[in-house]
């Protein structure tokens, strides 16, 4: 394959659930060794993409490509060189960590010389080495997202398919699951991820947001960032739900949110400030108006007009 091809391409891709449209008419290509970021609300269609992706699911219309195999028809030839992880924890609880690998590297076919040391490589890669005896059900969260991303990269795969695979773990477990994904990226395996969290979205090199099943935004986070049509103001203000209200139907207020005490808001145009300064002055509200640098979560709401939801 060459490399300069797409790694996933797909053209029209939509799928329903009798009258919902979960993915609508999705354009989608990916390249290779890239960590490409998925992010979008709750039911926006992050989930059914990845599993039509895998072959796991029928789509309703529409063209996918991975890796060169036609999906749905390849799809049992794809299998050998995809790994695919969600946030369920789909190991075997009551096996050791020890034993999943080897079950896994039975159903994978590798021979037993190439999986006893494959796994050995991979308890060492993932810190399981001194946990290769306990049972998978008795490990942390951050315990079972390593074992899980052992299992699904046992086999070498050229691309892997992550949806939330880091929504069970804590902040430090997070940043060291992601620094195991760049590892993989830098050996030239290519990545999908779902995710809520910001910081992680941050770090992908490029990023596809999805909107009722539709992609509202592709590009790497600087792209995202500098495309972003408005200047974000920080609105510090005793009332933040007042300023809300007082803001609400505002035209130079592209998107809002409530931050903790703050409001951070949107805005349009050179005058926007001065429009929005007059809006809360004239509901009698005291408010600072601070400039603040635009993120991602700028982009997000904007494209999707909702907040970002961060699962706990
Ligand atoms: N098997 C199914 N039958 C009917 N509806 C479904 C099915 N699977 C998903 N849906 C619906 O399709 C929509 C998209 O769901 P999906 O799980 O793909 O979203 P998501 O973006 O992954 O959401 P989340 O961030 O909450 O995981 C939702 O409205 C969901 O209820």
């Amino acid at each position: 394959m060459n490399s300069a091809e797409p790694v996933i391409r797909c053209r029209g891709l939509s799928k329903r659930f009798a009258a919902l449209t979960a993915v609508d008419a999705l354009d989608l290509n990916v390249r290779r060794a890239e960590v490409f970021g998925f992010l979008g609300p709750n039911g926006s269609g992050k989930s059914t993409t990845i599993r039509m992706l895998c072959g796991l699911l029928l789509p309703s219309a529409g063209e996918i490509e991975v890796l060169g195999c036609q999906i749905p028809r390849d799809a049992e030839a794809l299998k050998r060189r995809i790994g695919y992880m969600t946030q369920k924890f789909s190991l075997y609880e009551d096996l050791s960590v020890l034993e999943n690998l080897q079950f896994l590297a039975t159903v994978q076919g590798l021979g037993k010389a190439a999986a006893r040391s494959r796994i050995a490589e991979l308890l060492e890669r993932y810190w399981l080495s001194e946990l290769r005896q306990q049972m998978a059900g008795t490990l942390s969260g951050g315990q079972k997202q390593r074992l899980a991303l052992a299992g699904a990269v046992l086999h070498k795969p050229d691309l892997l398919l992550l949806d939330e695979p880091t929504s069970a773990v804590d902040p430090q477990s997070r940043r060291e699951f992601w620094d195991s994904l760049f590892e993989l990226a830098e050996a030239g395996t290519t990545l999908l991820v779902s995710t809520h969290y910001m910081d992680e979205a941050e770090r992908c090199t490029r990023l596809g947001i999805l909107d009722a099943g539709r992609l509202v935004a592709d590009g790497s986070p600087r792209e995202l960032l500098d495309a972003l049509p408005g200047q974000p103001l920080l609105v510090e203000c005793e009332q933040p739900r007042q300023a809300q209200r007082a803001l609400q139907g505002c035209p130079e207020v592209l998107a809002m949110a409530q931050i903790g005490a703050a409001l951070r808001v949107l805005v349009a145009g050179t005058d926007g400030r001065a429009a929005i300064a007059q809006r809360l002055d004239a509901a009698r509200l005291d408010a600072r108006l601070h400039d603040a640098p635009a993120n991602l979560e700028d982009v997000f709401v904007c494209v999707t007009r909702q907040p970002v939801q961060v699962r706990p």
